[in-house]
This record gives C-alpha cells, structure tokens and sequence, in this order.
C-alpha cells in the first residue's frame, strides 16, 4: 500500500521507501521467490542487485524527466481549438461585429463545433459553444478558469476596479464573494421576498395608472428591490437620485467604449499617454466616467454610513457589513474594506437592475405576439388561484407551464448573451486542444441556448415535450464560481413581478390610429445587456375588482 501511495511521490521518496520498507520486502519475495542458491550464484545476484539498485534512482528520475518533457511536448504540439483564419497582427478583429457579436459566434459554432478559438490582436480568445464544454472548463476546472481578463480601460481608467465582477481571482474576490453570500443566498434571499412582494404591488399600481409607461414601471421595480435591498433607499420613481447616478455611471461607461479606448486594454502602455496629447482623448472620456462611477459608488454608501450614526438607518446588505467591523474589536474597518463594501454594493445594484429589466420586458414582448401562450398561462393561473388573489412563491410548483413559459422567456433572449469573460490562469489541454494560459474564455450563452429545434420560435411546450433540452435557468446566469451570485433574488423577484402580472393583467397589441394591431418587431438592441428595442402594447387590468385586490394587500404591507 505504502510503496502504491509512494508512487504519486517525488523519485526521492519511492526509492527510500523501497530501500526500507519492509512490505517491500514481502512484496518481493512473493512475486520473485527465489529458489535455494550456492554462495558463488547468491554473490554474482547480490552484485546485480546491488547495480540494479545503484541505477535505479537514474532510472526513476530519467522516467520522471520523461514524463513531464512528453506532458511539455503534448502540450506544446496539441493543437489550438479550430478557428477562423486570422490576420497577422490584428488576428480576428475585422470579423467581430461591434454590434450583437453572438450572431456571428453563432455561425463559428456551426462551423467550428463546441470549442473556438480566435484571436483580437495578440490576445487569445476561447469560446466554448456547448454546455458541456462550458461545464467541463469553467465548473470542474473552476480552480483555474475564475479568473478575469484584467480590464485597464474600465477597471484602471474607469474606476469600476472595485467592482465585484471584475475583481480578480483571489483573496479580494472571495471576500467579495463572501460579502455578497451573507445576504443573496438561497436561504438568506428568502428573507428578502417581502421587499420583492411590496414593489410587485407598486408595479401593478403602476401599470393600471399609466400602462403606456410600463417599461419604466418595469425599471423601477428592478431598481426599487435592488436599492431598497443594499441601501436600505425607497424609490418611488426611476427620476429618484441613485437611479440617475446609476444609470449616468452605466451611459457613460458604454458610450466611452469607442475603438480608440478599447485599444488601451490590448496595448496598456497606451494608459500612460499623457491626457493633453492628440490619441489621450479616451483617456479625457474615462476621467469623465470616474467622476461618475465614483458619485455612483460613493453617495448611498455614505448615506447609509450618516443614516448609521444617527441611528435611522435601515437594515440592509451596507449597513449589515459594516456593522460586523462596529461590532468586532478584532476587525477595524480599513481603506479597503471601505472600498470593498462600496464595490459590492455598487456592483449587486448595476448588475441586477438591467438583467432584470431585460428578462421583464423581453416578456412582456413575447406575451405581445404570442396570445395563446398568454392565455394558457393566465387560465393555468385561474384554475389554481382563481381571479380574486394574487399568487405566492408557493404557487410555483403548481404553475408548471408557467415554469416554462419563465424559461423560454429566458432561451428566447437570453439577457446576457455572452456572460462575462473568465481568464484562463495555467495551460491547460481540453480535448487534446491547447488553451494558453492567459487566453479569455467565453462562454456562448447565446448559442448553448439556441441550440434547439426552431430556435428562434417562441414555443414554451418544447420543454414538456422534450426532457433533454438544457435548462435556461441553468445557463444564463454563467458558470463556475463566478456564477451569478444574485440568481436566487432575480429568479424570486422576476416570478413573483411576473406572475402577479399574468394574475391581474391582460396584455395585448396596441392600436393604431386606424384601428389596426400593431405588431411589434423582434428585435434587440446590441449590448452586453440584450433588451428588445422599444416597443408598445395595450396593458389593462383582468377585471373591475383587481384595483381592490391590490389595495387590501396594500394596506396589509402597510399593516
Ligand atoms: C436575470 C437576471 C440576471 C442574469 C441573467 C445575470 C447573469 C449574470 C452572468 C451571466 C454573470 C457572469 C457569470 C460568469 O462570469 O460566469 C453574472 C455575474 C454577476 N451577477 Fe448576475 N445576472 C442576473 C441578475 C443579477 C442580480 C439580481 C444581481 C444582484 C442582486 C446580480 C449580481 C451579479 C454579480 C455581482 C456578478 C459578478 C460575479 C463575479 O464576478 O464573481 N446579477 N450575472
């Protein structure tokens, strides 16, 4: 046992341990029992024991040597995954559209298969096209894929360093990780339904006084859960302070990714181009960005801090965090736990509130052109709670077609088509393919989830009929241990807003001047968000007595 254990050892430590170890002996003479010899024979065999044994330490460390030269070699000659043809210098640039790329990653799949590889400038890229080949990296090998690729526009120019999905692999992510878990896992997200229940009300209210305005209804319920959740703030209305400081931070941030500042994160040194040069002007834009990205992390946070010392503060994910350091003699709050709590809470209300939007209004979108998937989900809805109640998270496992309606919403678009990129932090070998340490990974949401029969038709029924389909829910919120830590508030929220709508609203077409239906176009605006482009709908309530529904759960909130 000993001398099997010792082989996964250093040659050092097998040989002594075969020199010595008296199950050694045993072992020998079990399996090379040596017939009864004169002392001339015995003295020739101890002499080639002896040699065998002076020459086995070589032979070990030779063999060793061997093994690790052919795992180089392997490495270094197994080939890259295919790919399209680059050109030198600027590799595959020319054949990634800046808008809605997926498209185009979609047909390297179809072309390439599961694994891709291309090149932007030096930089290696890998797209793994199939949820397999995202699983087998970026979730069993997740000790070294959960890294991000270091952004210097965003990260160093920008400001956003802080931010949680953007850290770097490391102590300062599991701390961000462990920050984020105390209040949006599985069971502590349980505790924050009430505040998702409280907004559906509002957003129901909403959509019954102006439904024409139901995108920013929408918007404000995402807003609303996330701000009331990491700050403690009430909204009442998308024009509230955070909201605008948030979303100035984001325009600003997307409309400051021109070509020339993207450069900077394939060429750094280009970050110490003084800003009153000629190519600086990225730089000048991103001075402007941090100013934003700044008010946007620092205002709640030192709201919540003043709210704190007066003793008016709500709880919520800032003011918990900082009270473990109030409360522990051991813990004294430095300059980069300060940051730290900033970029979570900062990071938790940019990532939830657009996701959030996106999934809503893609809904909303598809309930538009498709009136018999809303029927049946409404009469689904009836049967089981009938038309005077709202339903419950209870409900949910009642309401299967519902379920599927949820995730083809999800499959249909998925908001986030290309997840965020991890970076690779050792070589590695997939499938005899060699991924450099170094090279980004992508994770092709968008075409693990189109990878169907008719993808591209809004068809909920496909996953009752069909067992082996992939399940958007575990898709789309990405893979490994950067996978989405706000997944269980977003699904909670998103079927409690969602199915209170299918419970109290009918939506249909909106018409136009001459009385005809409107169809809306199935279109997406490009982003590393994908929401459906503008468009518009008639939204009234089911019947006479929801307004009085809505106002009895009201006043018990309220209660
Ligand atoms: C339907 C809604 C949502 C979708 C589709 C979504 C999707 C994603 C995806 C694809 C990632 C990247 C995962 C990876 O790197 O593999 C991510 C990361 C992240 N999401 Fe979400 N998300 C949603 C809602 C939320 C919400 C509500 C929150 C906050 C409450 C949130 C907070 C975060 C954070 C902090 C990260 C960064 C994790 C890290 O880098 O370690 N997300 N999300």
């Amino acid at each position: 046992m000993c001398i099997l254990t010792s082989f996964m050892s250093t040659p050092f430590e097998i040989l002594r341990s075969m020199n010595s170890h008296p199950s050694f002996l045993l072992y020998k003479d079990v399996f090379f029992p040596v017939p009864h010899r004169t002392s001339v024979e015995d003295m020739a065999l101890s002499t080639t024991f002896l040699t065998l044994q002076a020459a086995l330490p070589c032979v070990v460390i030779l063999l060793s040597l061997g093994i690790l030269i052919h795992r180089r070699w392997l490495f270094n000659h197994s080939q890259r995954p295919p790919g399209p043809t680059s050109l030198p210098l600027i590799g595959n640039l020319l054949q990634i559209p800046s808008n809605s790329p997926e498209h185009v990653f979609r047909n390297w799949f179809a072309v390439y298969g599961d694994v891709v590889f291309f090149r932007i400038f030096h930089q290696p890229t890998v797209l793994l096209n199939t949820f397999e080949a995202a699983q087998d990296l970026l979730e069993k090998r997740g000790a070294i894929y959960s890294d991000r690729p270091r952004f210097v526009l965003f990260s160093e120019l920008m400001g956003w360093q802080n931010a949680s999905t953007h850290v770097p692999y490391g102590p300062r992510f599991r701390k961000h990780r462990r920050f984020i878990h105390q209040t949006f896992n599985q069971q502590a997200a349980q505790f924050l339904k009430p505040i998702q229940e409280k907004e559906t009300l509002t957003l129901i209210k909403g959509l019954m006084t102006t439904p024409e305005h139901f995108s920013r209804h929408l918007r404000r319920f995402a807003a609303a859960t996330i701000l009331k959740v990491t700050y403690g703030a009430e909204v009442t209305s998308v024009d509230d302070l955070y909201i605008q400081l948030a979303e100035r931070a984001g325009t600003l941030t997307v409309q400051s990714g021109t070509p020339a500042a993207t450069l900077v994160d394939f060429f750094p040194f280009m970050r110490h181009i003084p800003t009153w040069a000629p190519l600086a002007g990225f730089k000048r834009n991103a001075a402007v960005v941090k100013e934003a990205v700044d008010r946007m992390m620092n205002v709640p946070y030192e709201m919540v801090k003043r709210e704190m010392e007066s003793g008016k503060a709500s709880p919520c994910l800032t003011s918990r965090l900082l009270e473990r350091y109030r409360h522990s003699p051991a813990m004294s709050l430095s300059f980069e736990d300060e940051e730290d709590i900033k970029g979570v809470a900062g990071t938790m209300f940019s990532a939830a509130e657009d996701t959030t939007i996106s999934v809503s209004t893609t809904f909303i979108l598809a309930m538009v052109l498709h009136p018999r998937v809303f029927k049946k989900a409404q009469e689904e809805m009836e049967g089981l709670i009938g038309r005077d109640s709202l339903p419950s998270t209870e409900d949910r496992p009642s309401l299967p077609y519902f379920e599927c309606v949820l995730k083809e919403v999800l499959r249909w678009n998925p908001p986030v088509p290309l997840g965020l990129p991890h970076r690779v932090m050792e070589d590695d070998v997939y499938r005899g393919y060699h991924i450099q340490k170094g090279t980004t990974v992508l994770a092709n949401i968008y075409s693990i989830l189109k990878s169907c029969p008719h993808p591209d038709l809004f068809y909920p029924e496909r996953y009752l009929e069909q067992n082996d389909l992939v399940d958007p829910f575990e898709v789309v919120f990405g893979f490994g241990r950067r996978r989405c830590p706000g997944r269980h508030f977003a699904d909670t929220g998103l079927w409690l807003s969602l199915a209170t709508v299918v419970a109290t609203m009918d939506i249909s077409k909106s018409i136009d001047d001459q009385g005809r239906d409107v169809v809306p176009e199935v279109a997406f605006k490009s982003g590393f968000v994908r929401h459906p482009k503008p468009f518009t709908c008639t939204i009234i309530p089911r019947s006479g007595s929801i307004e009085r529904i809505i106002e009895s759960c009201v006043s018990q909130v309220n209660d």
